[in-house]
Parts: structure tokens; C-alpha cells; sequence
């Protein structure tokens, strides 16, 4: 593997750029404790089969509690930093949809680094189906996405995605654990160019190769 065949910019301070940033440590235990009733809840209202007065009273309780958490919004772009396993640490936006920590449609798929690149593990549910029974090809493109733009920038500086190529290999399934790889297989000037897989029990469902381009940091 040859990474950072040239020096790897300084790691920009989203500050730098007006973003607001929340330390990972200090979102409060009520917030991800919603979060993750709200994902529950999402998952529940999708394949429910409640009779009319239950719907109906539900959606005037949830009614209820969305203007009541409709106030003070976050910046548009606020991120989060987080510490790593290995004690690094990286910055995500907040609501990402993959990864968000406060964002309750995210699976959420948390990934660290590794020796190689990132990995992660997470199962879907039917919030991200597609063909029955399966991950929707476009949710496992995200995951890609995620994995090989978290790996660029961990291993380089953060870029956006210039190109993402996806050989969806056999079926992805819900409800089984996926595991998903990234790694960095070379630079070229503001060009990474990285691979990302998914793994089902050691199979290989989907693999993707992308180009990062980093985000150019004003001197
Ligand atoms: C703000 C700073 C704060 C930092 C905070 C940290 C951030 C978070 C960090 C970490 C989280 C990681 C997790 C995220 C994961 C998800 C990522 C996404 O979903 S990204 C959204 C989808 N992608 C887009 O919306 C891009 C849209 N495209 C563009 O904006 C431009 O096209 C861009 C930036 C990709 C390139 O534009 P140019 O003007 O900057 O640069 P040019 O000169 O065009 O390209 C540079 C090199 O790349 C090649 N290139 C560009 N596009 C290519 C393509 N499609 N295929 C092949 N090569 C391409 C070019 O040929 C050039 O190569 P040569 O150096 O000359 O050899």
C-alpha cells in the first residue's frame, strides 16, 4: 500500500471555515438516548399495523413533541470531533446521514481507523431496504462513501467524493451484521484514490474504488 506519497496537509480546523464544532463527549446523554428512540421509532412507524385511532393519536403526540424540540436549530454544517481508538481524531458533520451522531435516520456506522484504513460494523433494518429483504443499492453506496471518504481523511486530509464506482457483487442482506473496510491505495496531488468493501460473513457483497480530491486549505 502507498499512502501519502506526498506530505499530507495540515488538518483543517472546521472553525476555520465558520463551522461550529461540538466535542463528541459533550452531547448529552439525553440527546443520543432521543436519538436513538426516535431511530427506533422511525423503524416502528415504517411497518406498523396499528389500527386508525392509535395512528391518529400518535401523529398528534409526535406533532406535539416536534414543535416542542423545534427550537434553537444547529448551524448548518456543525460538526462533531471525535476521538479515535487509536487516539486521533476526526470530524464529522453532525447530522452526516450515515454517521451523524444526533441524525436518528443515520444506521449510524462508526468507523475507526485501522492498520490498513477504517472499519466498521452495522446492521440495517428495513428503514434501508430495497429488493426484499435486501439493502437498498443506493444505502450501500452510501456506506461506501462514507468509508473510503473517512479513510482519504484520516489517512490524508479531508476531500469530497470526485468519483465513486460500486461492483455490487452478491445480495446484501438486512439483519446481518456488514462489515465495512476502507483503505487508501495511493495520492496524486489533491487525487486519493481509495477502495471500500462490504462484507457479509466474509463475503464480499460489494466493493467500491472512488477518488477523493481534497478540499484545498486557503494559506
Ligand atoms: C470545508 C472544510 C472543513 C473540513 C471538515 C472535514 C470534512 C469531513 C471530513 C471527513 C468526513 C468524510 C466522510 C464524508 C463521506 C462523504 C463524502 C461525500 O459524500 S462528498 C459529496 C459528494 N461529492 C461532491 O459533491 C463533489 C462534487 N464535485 C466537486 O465539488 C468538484 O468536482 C471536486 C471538488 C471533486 C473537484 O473540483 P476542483 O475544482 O476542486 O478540482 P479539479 O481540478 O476539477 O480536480 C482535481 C483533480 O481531480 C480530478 N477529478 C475531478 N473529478 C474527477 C472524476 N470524476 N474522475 C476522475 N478524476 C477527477 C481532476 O482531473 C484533477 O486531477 P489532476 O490533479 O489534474 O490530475
Amino acid at each position: 500500500m502507498t499512502v501519502n506519497t506526498q506530505p499530507a496537509p495540515q488538518r483543517p480546523d472546521p472553525r476555520a471555515f465558520g463551522l461550529p464544532v461540538v466535542e463528541q463527549a459533550d452531547i448529552p446523554a439525553e440527546l443520543r438516548d432521543l436519538v436513538a428512540r426516535v431511530h427506533t421509532l422511525i423503524d416502528v412507524v415504517a411497518n406498523t399495523g396499528a389500527d386508525t385511532d392509535t395512528l391518529a393519536e400518535a401523529a398528534a403526540t409526535i406533532e406535539d413533541v416536534t414543535a416542542r424540540l423545534d427550537v434553537a436549530r444547529r448551524q448548518i454544517g456543525t460538526m462533531v470531533r471525535r476521538e479515535l481508538d487509536d487516539g486521533t481524531a476526526e470530524h464529522g458533520t453532525i447530522t452526516n446521514i450515515v454517521a451523524g451522531d444526533t441524525n436518528p435516520a443515520a444506521p449510524p456506522l462508526f468507523l475507526q481507523p485501522t492498520a490498513e484504513g477504517v472499519r466498521g460494523e452495522v446492521t440495517l433494518g428495513t428503514l434501508y431496504q430495497g429488493p426484499p429483504g435486501l439493502v437498498h443499492g443506493g444505502w450501500i453506496a452510501a456506506l461506501l462513501d462514507q468509508a473510503v471518504g473517512t479513510a482519504s481523511s484520516l489517512a490524508t486530509s479531508p476531500g469530497l467524493t470526485a468519483k465513486l464506482e460500486v461492483d455490487y457483487r452478491r445480495p446484501t442482506p438486512l439483519f446481518n451484521p456488514l462489515e465495512i473496510t476502507a483503505e487508501v491505495r495511493r495520492t496524486e496531488r489533491r487525487k486519493v484514490f481509495v477502495t471500500g468493501r462490504i462484507r457479509v460473513n466474509g463475503e464480499i457483497t460489494a466493493e467500491a474504488n472512488a477518488i477523493m480530491v481534497r478540499v484545498e486549505i486557503p494559506a
